[in-house]
C-alpha cells in the first residue's frame, strides 16, 4: 500500500541533487539559497555529492545551500520532490492507529499499575534527583495536562511508525531521510496533531507571549510546546526512540558517570579574562529559549527509576516506559562510599512535529524559542498573567522592607526547603532558584522592567496598563537582544564567527535586513542538549562574598541551589553582584567543579547527582549522533584514534569508549582545542553560531529590524537607544546601591583587563538610555 521504494535511495537523492542546483526557481534563490553559508548552517550538504563549496566571510570553506536548513535538505518541500515520500492508504493507517493506540494504551495501563504499587515507582520530595526532577516541572496542573496530553500524542506517532518500520521491513536510515514523513492531519491519526494557531491577517505590532505568528507561513515555528528542530538526524538504535548503542559491538554505551569520573575532574583553573557574570548570564539566557522536560506519572509524580536506597535499578517489571536510570559504577570513587549504584535519570517528553509527520521521537521546548525574556513574562499568557500586576504595566514583586524582589513562589515544592525565614521565588522559568546568582540576575531584569515602565508612564501619563506593559516589554527584549549579540556572543564565539554567521548588529542609523522567513528559528537538540551546555564547565564550585572592605565569605554553591533565602539580606544582592562582575568564571574544558558532579541539588544530604553524566545521559536520550558525526558536518576530519586529543586524555577515553566513533558530543565539544579569540572549540562555537543566527534571522520582530519587516519595529532614534544598553548599564540601574557604585564599563570582562578599569556609574563610558525618545 506504499509508492515504490526506490532501490537506493542516496543515489536517488544525489541524482536529483546534481541536477537542481542548475535548475531551482527563482523564489528559492532568496537568501540562504545562494550565500555562501557556514556547513554547519546547510546540514544536508553532507549527503549531496556534487556539493558547490565556497569561502564564507571567515575565509573557512562554506557551501551554497540549496536545501535551506533542513538535513534530508533534497526532500523538503518546495523543490518538486515530495513524490519520493511514501503517502500511505488511509487502511494500513487505520491499521497502524489501531496498533499504536493499543501499545499506549498497554503502556498507559501499566503506568498506572506502577503509580498504585507498592514499590518505589514515586520520587519524593527532598532528595537531589527530586530537585533535578523540579528543575523541569511545570507551572501548575493546567500546564501539565496540556504538556500531558500533548506528549502523549508525540509518543502515538513514534509507536506508530514504529509499527509502519516493522511492517514494511524499513531501515532506519530510511526514517533518518524522512521517507515516510507525511502529514498525519487528514488521517485517522489526525487526533495526535496539534492544531496551527490562528494568526491575525495583519501581524500584531508586539510579538506574541507564546510566541506563534511569527512567521506567517509557519505560525507555530517558535512557539512553545513544540519539537526542537536538529542539525543532523537522530541517532536511534530501533531508529524511533531507543537510545543508541556501541557502533562497534552493538554493546550499551559507557556508563555516563564512568565517563564523567575518568575525564571531567575539578581543577581550579579560572579564566584570565572573563567574569562569573558571564557565566551567569550564560544559563540566565538559556532559561529564555531551551528547557525539556522530564516525563512524569500524570498526576504530575516524579518517576523513580532506581530503588529506595539506590543499589541498584528498579526490576523491569517495576520500571516506567520513560525510564533509562544511570548505572554508577561498582568502584566509584564517590558513591561507592554511599553505597549509591543507580542514579535516576528520566527521558525527556516528546513531541509532534510542526507538519506532524510520522517519524522518529522529536523531544518538546517546553518555552518560547525565540529570544524574548520569557524567562521574565513566561511563555504562556497564562504565565504572564501571573506575573503582571495589571498597575502602571509593571510586573508584580515582593517589597521585602523597602527592596523589591521576585515574588514569593505559591508553590511549596519550589525550593528543597521551605523552613522559616527562608524564601523561594517565581518567575517566568520555572528553574529561577536553582542557583543563588540566577535569582539575582532575574531580579535585575524585573527590576529593570518596572524601572522602565516608570519611567513610560511618567513620558507618557495617558498610557493605560496593557500599553505600558507592551511597550517595556518591547524594549527589555530589545535590550536583551542587543546585550546577547553585542557583549555576550563576541566573548563566547569570537569576532570571526561573528562575521561568518553575520551574528554582529547593524550600524549606528541603519536597520537590520538579514531576516529571512526561510528560516527555522527553532533551538536544535544540538546546542540545547550538548553544544549550549559548555556553560556548565564555567561554573565556579564556590562562591567569594567581599564585604565593603575585606573577604567576608566563602559559599559553596551547592548550599545556594534551591536556597535563595539569603536574597532577603540587604546586602547580598550587591555582595553577589560585585563577586560576579570582578572573579573569574572557569575556563571552558573538561574540568567540572564538584559542586556539580558530586554536590548538585544535595541540600541537607550528603551526595546529590552529577551533571556532567546527566548531560551525556540526556543526549543520548534525545538522539544526538556521536561527536565525530558534528565534526564532519562543520568540516573538520573526523577522528580516527582517541590519541589525536593528546596521549593522555586518549587513554582516558580508550578506558571508557570502545571507538572513536562512539563518543558523546557534549564530551567531544568540550575535549576539543579553543578556537583562537573563542572561549569554546571549533564544534561547538559553530553549533552556538548557528543557533544564535536562526535566532536573528528567523526573528521577525528582531529588535533591530527594518519597518518593512518588524511591525513593532523602533522608531531610528529609540534604536540608538536600546543599541545604547549594556550588562554594565542594567546592572548600575537595578543594584540596590548598597555596595555598588562603580562598574566596570564591560560587565562581562575582568576590571583588571587594561581598558576596562571601574567607573562611576554616572560615567558615559556605561551610556544611560533616554527614555524620551518615547515620548508621544
Ligand atoms: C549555575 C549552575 C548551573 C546549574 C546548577 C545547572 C544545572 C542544570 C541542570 C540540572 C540541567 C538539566 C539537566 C538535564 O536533566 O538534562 C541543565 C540544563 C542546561 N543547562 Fe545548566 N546549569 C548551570 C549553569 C549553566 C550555564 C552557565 C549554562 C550555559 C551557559 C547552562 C546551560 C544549560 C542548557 C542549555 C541546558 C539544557 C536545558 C534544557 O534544554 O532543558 N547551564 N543545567
Ligand atoms: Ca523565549
Amino acid at each position: 500500500h506504499v509508492t515504490k521504494h526506490p532501490k537506493d535511495i542516496l543515489t536517488a537523492i544525489k541524482h536529483e541533487k546534481s541536477s537542481s542546483t542548475h535548475t531551482h526557481s527563482s523564489n528559492e534563490l532568496h537568501n540562504t539559497s545562494t550565500s555562501c553559508v557556514p556547513l554547519v548552517s546547510c546540514p544536508a550538504h553532507l549527503r549531496i555529492e556534487h556539493n558547490h563549496y565556497c569561502q564564507t566571510k571567515a575565509n573557512r570553506k562554506g557551501v551554497i545551500c540549496t536545501t535551506g536548513q533542513n538535513h534530508t535538505g533534497s526532500l523538503e518541500e518546495g523543490h518538486g520532490r515530495r513524490h519520493h515520500k511514501f503517502h500511505l492508504d488511509t487502511l494500513t493507517l487505520g491499521a497502524l492507529q489501531k496498533k499504536s493506540r493499543a501499545e499506549l494504551s498497554k503502556l498507559k495501563s501499566r503506568e498506572a499499575l506502577l503509580l498504585a504499587s507498592d514499590q518505589p515507582t514515586i520520587l519524593m520530595p527532598g532528595s537531589a534527583t527530586y530537585g533535578h526532577f523540579r528543575n523541569s516541572r511545570t507551572f501548575d496542573m493546567t500546564d501539565l495536562s496540556q504538556v500531558m496530553n500533548v506528549a502523549n500524542n508525540a509518543l502515538e506517532i513514534a509507536l506508530a511508525t514504529r509499527a509502519f518500520k516493522d511492517r514494511q521491513g524499513f531501515s532506519t536510515e530510511d526514517l533518518e531521510l524522512g521517507f515516510i514523513s507525511q502529514d498525519l492531519r487528514p488521517t485517522p491519526l489526525g487526533h495526535t496533531c496539534v492544531p496551527l494557531p490562528f494568526c491575525p491577517l495583519i501581524p500584531d505590532k508586539y510579538r506574541r507571549i507564546d510566541g506563534a505568528c511569527n512567521n506567517g507561513l509557519h505560525p507555530a515555528w517558535g512557539a512553545p510546546f513544540t519539537p526542537y528542530s536538529r542539525l543532523l538526524p537522530a541517532s536511534y538504535h530501533d531508529g524511533i526512540w531507543a537510545p543508541r548503542v556501541s557502533s562497534v559491538s552493538g554493546e550499551p554505551l559507557p556508563s555516563p558517570r564512568q565517563i564523567s569520573v575518568n575525564i571531567f575532574q575539578d581543577n581550579d583553573r579560572p579564566n584570565l579574562e572573563y567574569t562569573l557574570a558571564l557565566m551567569q548570564f550564560g544559563q540566565f539566557i538559556s532559561h529564555d529559549f531551551t528547557q525539556s522536560m522530564d516525563m512524569s506519572y500524570p498526576n504530575g509524580s516524579a518517576i523513580s527509576c532506581c530503588n529506595s536506597d539506590g543499589s541498584a535499578p528498579l526490576p523491569p517489571e517495576a520500571s516506567h516506559y520513560a525510564c533509562l536510570p544511570i548505572h554508577l559504577p561498582f568502584g566509584d570513587p564517590f558513591y561507592k562510599g554511599y553505597k549509591q549504584r543507580c542514579m535516576n535519570f528520566v527521558r525527556s517528553i516528546l513531541a509532534p512535529r510542526h507538519d506532524c509527520s510520522m517519524g522518529y521521537a522529536q523531544q518538546m521546548n517546553k518555552l518560547t524559542h525565540f529570544i524574548d525574556a520569557s524567562s521574565v513574562y513566561g511563555s504562556t499568557p497564562e504565565q504572564t498573567s501571573e506575573l503582571r500586576s495589571f498597575q502602571d504595566g509593571k510586573l508584580v514583586v515582593f517589597n521585602d522592607f523597602g527592596r523589591e524582589l521576585l515574588p514569593l513562589a505559591k508553590d511549596p515544592e519550589a525550593c528543597l526547603t521551605m523552613e522559616q525565614g527562608s524564601a523561594c521565588f517565581q518567575s517566568g522559568d520555572t528553574r529561577t532558584n536553582q542557583m543563588i546568582t540566577l535569582v539575582v540576575m532575574h531580579t535585575l531584569f524585573l527590576r529593570e522592567h518596572n524601572r522602565l515602565a516608570e519611567a513610560l508612564a511618567q513620558l507618557n501619563p495617558h498610557w493605560n496598563d496593557e500599553e505600558l506593559f507592551l511597550e517595556t516589554r518591547q524594549i527589555l527584549i530589545g535590550e536583551m537582544q542587543n546585550i546577547i549579540y553585542k557583549e555576550y556572543l563576541p566573548a563566547i564565539l569570537g569576532v570571526d564567527a561573528m562575521k561568518e554567521f553575520q551574528l554582529e548588529l547593524q550600524e549606528a542609523g541603519k536597520y537590520s535586513m538579514d531576516y529571512n522567513h526561510l528560516i527555522d528559528p527553532s533551538i536544535t537538540n544540538e546546542f540545547a542538549a550538548a553544544a549550549f551546555r559548555f556553560g556548565h564547565s564555567t561554573v565556579d564550585g564556590q562562591m567569594k562574598l567581599y564585604g565593603p572592605k575585606k573577604m567576608e565569605e566563602i559559599i559553596a554553591i551547592p548550599e545556594v541551589m534551591f536556597y535563595p533565602a539569603r536574597m532577603r539580606h540587604t546586602e547580598f544582592m550587591d555582595e553577589a553582584l560585585s563577586t560576579m562582575t570582578t572573579e573569574p568564571m572557569q575556563e571552558v574544558d573538561v574540568s567540572v567543579s564538584d559542586a556539580l558532579t558530586k554536590y548538585m541539588f544535595r541540600g541537607g544530604n550528603p551526595f546529590g547527582v552529577d551533571l556532567a553524566a546527566i548531560n551525556i545521559q540526556r543526549g543520548r536520550d534525545h538522539g544526538l549522533r556521536p561527536y565525530n558525526e558534528y565534526r564532519q558536518l562543520i568540516g573538520l576530519p573526523r577522528l580516527r584514534d582517541f590519541n589525536e586529543f593528546g596521549p593522555e586524555v586518549g587513554n582516558k577515553l580508550r578506558s571508557v569508549y570502545e571507538s572513536v566513533d562512539d563518543i558523546d558530543l557534549w564530551v567531544g565539544g568540550l575535549l576539543e582545542e579553543k578556537v583562537p579569540g573563542s572561549i569554546v572549540g571549533p564544534t561547538f562555537r559553530d553549533i552556538i553560531a548557528d543557533q544564535f543566527a536562526r535566532l536573528k534571522k528567523g526573528d521577525r520582530y528582531f529588535f533591530e529590524n527594518d519597518p518593512a519587516i518588524n511591525p513593532g519595529h523602533f522608531t531610528p532614534a529609540q534604536l540608538e537607544e536600546i543599541r545604547k544598553s549594556s550588562m554594565s548599564r542594567i546592572i548600575c540601574d537595578n543594584s540596590d546601591k548598597i555596595l555598588l557604585s562603580r562598574q566596570a564599563p564591560y560587565a562581562f570582562r575582568k576590571p583588571s583587563v587594561p581598558g576596562n578599569e571601574f567607573v562611576d556609574c554616572r560615567s558615559p563610558e556605561i551610556p544611560i538610555l533616554d527614555l524620551t525618545a518615547w515620548q508621544e
